[in-house]
């Protein structure tokens, strides 16, 4: 394991061994059976199509995080899932990581179950036996940090999730990591403006790197994005969707505060 140390590595090393001990005792033929259930909806293409005529939002579900400790006491993935997609959410982001998120596959289940949006599975995903994990809990797409692997894993993973159906939203933080995102070919790069090896957060990245997205990829600006400012600037600056967490979970209606970011008001009655 190279760069052992930074916050990622740790993260890493867990959520190794978790998978482990998950993928050995696992029922493969009825999880196969559960995938199977599970026709996945295009994540990228609904992103492309809601950003023709406004962001296209990746509502994120998030209880905690690492650097936040606990961000929403009152977590009712169901509800919030209902009362984003309502707002206008063009995509839903549920953590799945229990260890630093406080997230669940459960809560991927039943978040995806009860929307018509595609589901992104946001984990550590360092194994393929994740992707069959993912699909048989209703994502249809699933997050690849390109931080956190080689290009021969990401290549691995990246051909698992496509065997799965599952859409790529590949992360990067740099201009080098940006590089390579192209390279492994995915249909959604997402610039984070966290450094997730240190958590330090660096909006001007978001700007910097745009312009090197290429035009066939979905461009996803990821991290810090507190209001509808902050999105129509990045917009303006050429990202099509917007994966936003915190500030959407620290509001009493997390719902309401979407759709006041978009500027229209949920109709009457939903
Ligand atoms: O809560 P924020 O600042 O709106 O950020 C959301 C999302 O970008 C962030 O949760 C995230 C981006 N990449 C990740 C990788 C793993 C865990 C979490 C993340």
């Amino acid at each position: 394991m190279k760069r052992m140390g930074t916050k990622l590595d740790q993260i890493l090393t867990h959520t190794a061994s978790e998978v482990a001990a998950r993928k050995g005792v696992a029922d493969i033929a009825s999880m196969e059976r559960q995938a199977a259930g599970h026709q996945p909806r295009g994540f990228a293409a609904n992103l492309r199509r809601v950003a023709q005529d406004k962001p296209a939002v990746i509502a994120e579900l998030k209880k905690a995080s690492p650097s936040k400790g606990l961000i929403r006491e009152d977590f009712q993935p169901v509800e919030l899932a209902l009362g984003l997609e309502a707002a206008g959410a063009a995509a839903l982001s549920v953590l799945t990581d229990e260890a630093f998120f406080q997230g669940s596959l459960k809560n991927l289940e039943i978040a995806s179950a009860a929307v018509k949006i595609p589901c992104l599975r946001k984990d550590f995903m360092v194994d393929p036996f994740q992707m069959l994990e993912a699909r048989a809990h209703g994502a249809d797409a699933i997050l690849l940090i390109v931080a956190a692997h080689t290009d021969a894993d990401l290549k691995l993973l990246r051909a698992s999730a496509r065997a799965y159906g599952l859409d790529v939203l590949c992360e990067v933080h740099d201009r080098e990591e940006l590089d390579r995102a192209v390279q492994i070919g995915c249909e959604a790069i997402g610039v984070n403006s966290r450094d997730l090896r240190d958590f330090s957060v660096h909006p001007e990245t978001l700007v910097e790197l745009v312009g090197a997205i290429p035009g066939d990829v979905v461009r996803v600006a990821e991290s810090g994005i507190r209001s509808g400012d902050d999105m129509f600037r990045l917009r303006a600056a050429g990202y099509d969707a917007f994966l936003i967490g915190e500030s959407l979970m620290r509001q009493p209606d997390p719902g309401a505060a979407l759709a006041a970011m978009l500027g229209h008001t949920v109709p009457a009655g939903v």
